[in-house]
């Protein structure tokens, strides 16, 4: 592997004691260094209040990498690269001592000056981090400075802006990477291909021949440990702000002029802007939202929302949101966009579902309701593929037809690809490529987009739980398509 794709850099991980650091940040990082990604020249830096040391912090690391992967015998080597500093952040008596031991980790381990910030810390803590590390000029080394934000990305658009203008007073725009972890999947980066690449498909993209999309991404899982910040955040903002609008922008954009970060970006941020606005007063024709009660999944029963932790009690936060959206652009005028996403549903799945308009008129099915449009899946986790639905002659039946799947598995061993995706997203940070992390005027459009929602919800108490655990949610999310004369797939 050639050195200009094994990127120099200390990497800075703020909560490096935390939930994120142990399970997602140490697995990824061993799995660059095992692919030969990243080279011997590289040292971790983790910081967080508890009084660690470098040991304890190695220690740690190694439990997580064998929780998460299957290491080799370079796991020892590997974590001598992990330096501990107990660190409060808030305390700027601790800011010159990190300079200190970086500039010495730069010697010893050659990387050039170059600095990776990731700020795997509550939301809180990401303006003040960014302020001290300009304060202190830590971001000021002769190689790039380059800070990872963690989601959530602000509460609503006011609280967003005033982030953003405290990261900005600090780093400059390309220095910021926003992460959303779905960027980071496969399948999620295959969109692009499948679309631009294939002339057959470019030429249906458009309001003329699809009919509706659906986006969904349901979890079996229901708040865990998470409790705190979830009730105050919800379905919502949790996935529709950032996972569900990401998607459909990656659906709908326009090709980009040029495979570069601007004009891919540049795209995504014109779907946004032709989101149409929800009307509140209309809120019930695009919007649904539920809260799960008790239910059974996987043969297990389940508590509802409200009983898995003492602070839900009485909660009206929504785990559960189904939308219709509309796009008023060209390509897209009068064709829905149908996103759904859900807790303690009845699978764990992400999946994208493209639906074509149908025949004209039905002379290969007996029965109208045997009848099936061709529909292109894209399958983003467990399995990893695309399915495209036709319909062909039905074996020995006259001319009878029957629909069919031509399937594609893009990864033959399913599984939900967090760890990967973070993987190829760190690397992307230390090799400078911003593409699959946000630009803040993607996040900004997306937050304006879902406050109207959130806002009319929060005014109105919802009727809740609406939604049994180990189902596909409220009827209601059922009902806002057969509205319009469609139903979820489920294929
Ligand atoms: N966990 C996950 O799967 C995901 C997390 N995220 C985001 O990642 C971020 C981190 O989440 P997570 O790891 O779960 O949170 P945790 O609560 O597990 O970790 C928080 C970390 O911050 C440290 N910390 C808290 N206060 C201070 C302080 N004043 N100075 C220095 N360190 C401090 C804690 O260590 P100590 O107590 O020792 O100081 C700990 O290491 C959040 O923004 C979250 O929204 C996003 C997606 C998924
Ligand atoms: O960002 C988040 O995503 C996860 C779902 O991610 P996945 O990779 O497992 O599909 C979700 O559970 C979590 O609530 C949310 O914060």
């Amino acid at each position: 592997m050639s050195n200009e794709l094994q990127p120099k850099s200390v990497i800075v991980i703020f909560g490096a004691t935390g939930d994120l650091a142990k399970r997602k940040l140490f697995p990824s990082i061993y799995r660059l260094y095992q692919s030969g990604k990243i080279s011997e020249n590289f040292a971790v830096v983790g910081l967080a209040r508890r009084p660690w040391t470098d040991e304890v912090l190695r220690e740690n690391v190694s439990n997580s990498i064998k929780e998460a992967v299957s290491p080799k015998e370079d796991l020892e080597e590997f974590v001598s690269h992990f330096y501990y500093q107990s660190f409060d952040v808030t305390d700027d008596s601790s800011y010159s001592g990190l300079n200190a031991l970086i500039k010495e980790l730069e010697g010893a381990y050659e990387t050039e000056e170059n600095r990776i910030f990731y700020l795997a810390m509550a939301p809180e803590f990401f303006g003040t981090i960014a302020n001290k590390l300009q304060e202190y000029g830590l971001k000021d080394s002769a190689g790039w400075s380059r800070l990872v934000i963690e989601k959530p990305f602000g509460i609503d658009i006011k609280s967003a802006r005033k982030l953003n203008k405290q990261l900005r007073a600090a780093f400059d725009e390309d220095q910021i990477y926003r992460i959303d972890h779905y960027l980071g999947k496969e399948m999620v980066q295959n969109i692009e291909v499948i679309r631009f690449a294939n002339g057959i498909f470019e030429h249906l993209w458009n309001n003329r021949f699809i009919s509706n999309v659906q986006v969904t991404s349901s979890e079996t899982l229901g708040v865990e440990e998470r409790a705190r910040y979830y009730d105050t955040s919800g379905a919502t903002r949790d996935m529709v702000q950032n996972h569900m609008l990401q998607m459909v922008a990656l659906l709908a954009m326009e090709p980009p002029i040029k495979l570069t970060t601007d004009e891919i970006r540049s795209e995504k941020i014109k779907v946004l802007r032709a989101l149409r606005p929800i009307n509140p007063k209309e809120i019930d024709n695009f919007f649904v939202r539920g809260q799960y009660g008790v239910g059974k999944i996987g043969g297990e029963t389940v508590p509802a929302y409200v009983d898995e932790a003492d602070e839900l009690e009485n909660s009206n936060t929504e785990t559960f949101v189904a939308g219709k959206l509309l796009i008023d652009n060209y390509r897209w005028a009068g064709v829905p966009f149908y996103i759904r996403t859900g807790k303690r549903l009845a699978e764990k799945s992400t999946k994208i579902v493209i639906e074509f308009n149908d025949i004209p008129m039905n002379l290969y099915y007996k029965k109208d309701k045997d009848r099936h449009p061709n529909l292109l899946i894209i399958n983003i986790q467990p399995n990893e593929g695309i399915t495209l639905c036709l319909n062909a002659k039905k074996s020995g039946s006259g001319s009878l037809a029957e629909p069919i799947q031509l399937a594609y598995n893009h990864n033959p061993v399913p599984g939900i690809n967090t760890p990967e995706a973070y993987e190829k997203l760190l690397y992307d940070c230390m090799i400078g490529d911003a593409t699959n992390f946000t630009h803040w005027d993607e996040v900004a459009l997306s937050w304006k987009f879902v406050d109207t929602i959130i806002n009319e919800w929060s005014n109105k108490t919802a009727d809740f739980p609406n939604y049994r655990s180990g189902s596909m949610g409220p009827e209601a999310a059922d009902e806002l398509l057969a509205k319009d004369g469609f139903h979820w797939w489920s294929i």
